[in-house]
């Protein structure tokens, strides 16, 4: 079962008569917080690797165009014209930055459990049955196959303890082709006698891992072992330090989870008398630079947030889960004020959905809800606020080699092509409410595109999602 010989991504492509593609219609993006780009009548041309090489909006003939520019024959190109529907438009892959794969199958099952009694009654005993390499297999293709169809195209993986098995799902994301930071789990203290590893386990089948994972994709730009120290309670200091140095000495990715339940911290406290915070013990540890993603993140003083500003860390905010297991409502305003990069995590299982479109609509909604306890307008967040954190934030916080989260020359063609009114939609769409591009003025159309867009937020699920590319690769095709 270890030794299974998945044929590289790529090199397919090379089969492929096709050495380019010129996708034509409306592409919608977030350039910066809180601003909704609409590109219409847009033709954007993807080389072999996946690039991006042109975007020209209001292009009145894409096909020549695209052969100019490329200098191809025509059988060389792939013309992807989508402009057959008003309610029919490209957006970038989203970026899940915090997801538990193996806990995929309690998504919803946490009744009214906070976080140490979750773990204890749902999470461990699911988690610790991944020494079973059948089970997963098929778990770990299940939430791949789930995510790529809500239009994750790129995800922060949390596995298990367990070497064979995170190897699997690294591969397993190669053979689909969606972009994993993949996380072998690191925990040698409090936990369950089933599920637990001594500090030289760890670092073993840590570095078996990264060996694994770095042999299966040298690029780095589809898959990457993330150091993934599952939280400060279950890590000693010695293993946390061990993980502090190898990542500053190989520049590694980094995630766990920081200040998301306040028993949760006060155990993190009695367990580490001699830090000023539970930030500073990952500080001290060395576990925090520009490649390490902190999930929650909700309990922070104001000097934790300064030394998250100052280290360079994302945060993954995951409104769903913090509501689900009622751990609080993240400061999302507040953290983006300091320079923060923050996106959106599903954290499943703490999350009940696959979908960082739902993730979204909750990240919108918990900002309502500080707005409606604060009594002031500064912390609500926009739709455009919420899409951006969900394509661009992700980028910034994954912090790859390769550019994600927007459609702009030099990026990667990761994207979802979204129909609002396909068959068995979600959303009702009305005549009178399409843009008619053309018709109106810029201003009307571009103002009922926005209302789409909206609806779509609030509205569309994975129904929706018509396709998925990741590097130029369609991935998805419903
Ligand atoms: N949400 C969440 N928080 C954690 N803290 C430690 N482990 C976990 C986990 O699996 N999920
Ligand atoms: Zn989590």
């Amino acid at each position: 079962m270890t030794q299974h010989q998945f044929p590289p991504v790529v090199a397919t492509r090379c089969l492929d008569p096709i050495k380019f593609t010129c996708y034509f219609g409306t592409f919608v993006q977030t350039p910066s917080l809180g601003a909704l780009q609409v590109l219409t009548h847009c033709a954007v041309g993807v080389d072999q690797d996946g690039t991006i090489v042109f975007v020209n909006e209001n292009c009145s003939d894409y096909t020549s165009y695209t052969l100019k520019f490329t200098g191809l024959e025509l059988h060389e190109v792939r013309f992807v014209d989508v402009a057959d529907s008003e309610t029919k438009f490209f957006v970038p892959g989203f970026i899940d930055t915090h997801i538990h794969a193996p806990q995929f199958p309690n998504n919803g099952i946490f009744g009214d459990s906070t976080l140490l009694d979750w773990l204890e009654k749902y999470t461990f005993p699911l988690e610790s049955s991944f020494r079973d390499l059948t089970r997963a297999n098929s778990i770990y293709s299940q939430v791949i196959e789930r995510t790529l169809s809500n239009g994750t195209t790129a995800a922060a993986y949390y596995a298990t303890i367990h070497a064979d098995a995170t190897n699997l799902l690294a591969d397993l994301a190669l053979m689909r082709g969606q972009r994993a930071l993949i996380g072998k789990v690191c925990m040698n203290q409090n936990s369950p006698d089933h599920y637990i590893e001594t500090f030289e386990e760890s670092k073993a089948s840590q570095l078996s891992v990264i060996e694994h994972i770095e042999k299966r994709d040298p690029s780095g730009n589809f898959v990457r072992p993330i150091l993934t120290p599952r939280f400060a309670p279950s890590c000693t200091e010695k293993l946390m330090k061990w993980l502090g140095e190898l990542r500053k000495s190989h520049n590694y990715h980094c995630q766990t989870h920081l200040s998301e339940n306040k028993r949760e911290i006060e155990v993190a406290k009695e367990l580490f008398p001699g830090f000023d915070s539970y930030t500073d013990i990952y500080y001290k540890s060395g576990l925090l630079g520009p490649k390490t993603i902190l999930a929650h993140c909700i309990h922070l003083s104001e000097h934790e947030k300064d030394l998250l500003a100052q280290t360079g860390c994302g945060v993954s905010h995951c409104p769903t889960s913090n509501s689900s297991i009622t751990s609080g409502e993240a400061r999302v305003r507040w953290l983006l004020n300091s320079n923060i990069k923050v996106s959106l995590g599903t954290d499943c299982s703490g999350g009940f959905t696959p979908s960082i479109l739902q993730v979204a609509k909750h990240a919108l909604l918990v900002s309502n809800h500080l707005v409606m306890k604060s009594e002031n307008d500064f912390e609500k967040l926009s739709t455009h606020d919420v899409l951006y954190l969900a394509t661009v934030g992700g980028a910034e916080v994954l912090n790859l080699n390769v550019k994600l989260g927007l459609f702009k020359v030099g990026y990667k063609f990761d994207a979802q092509l979204i129909q609002l009114d396909c068959e068995g939609s979600p959303v009702d769409t009305f005549e009178f409410q399409n843009p008619k591009w053309g018709l109106l003025s810029p201003e009307e159309s571009r103002g009922k595109f926005l209302d789409l867009i909206d609806k779509w937020i609030f509205n569309g699920d994975d129904r929706n999602v018509r396709k998925v590319f990741v590097n130029g690769r369609c991935v998805v095709d419903k």
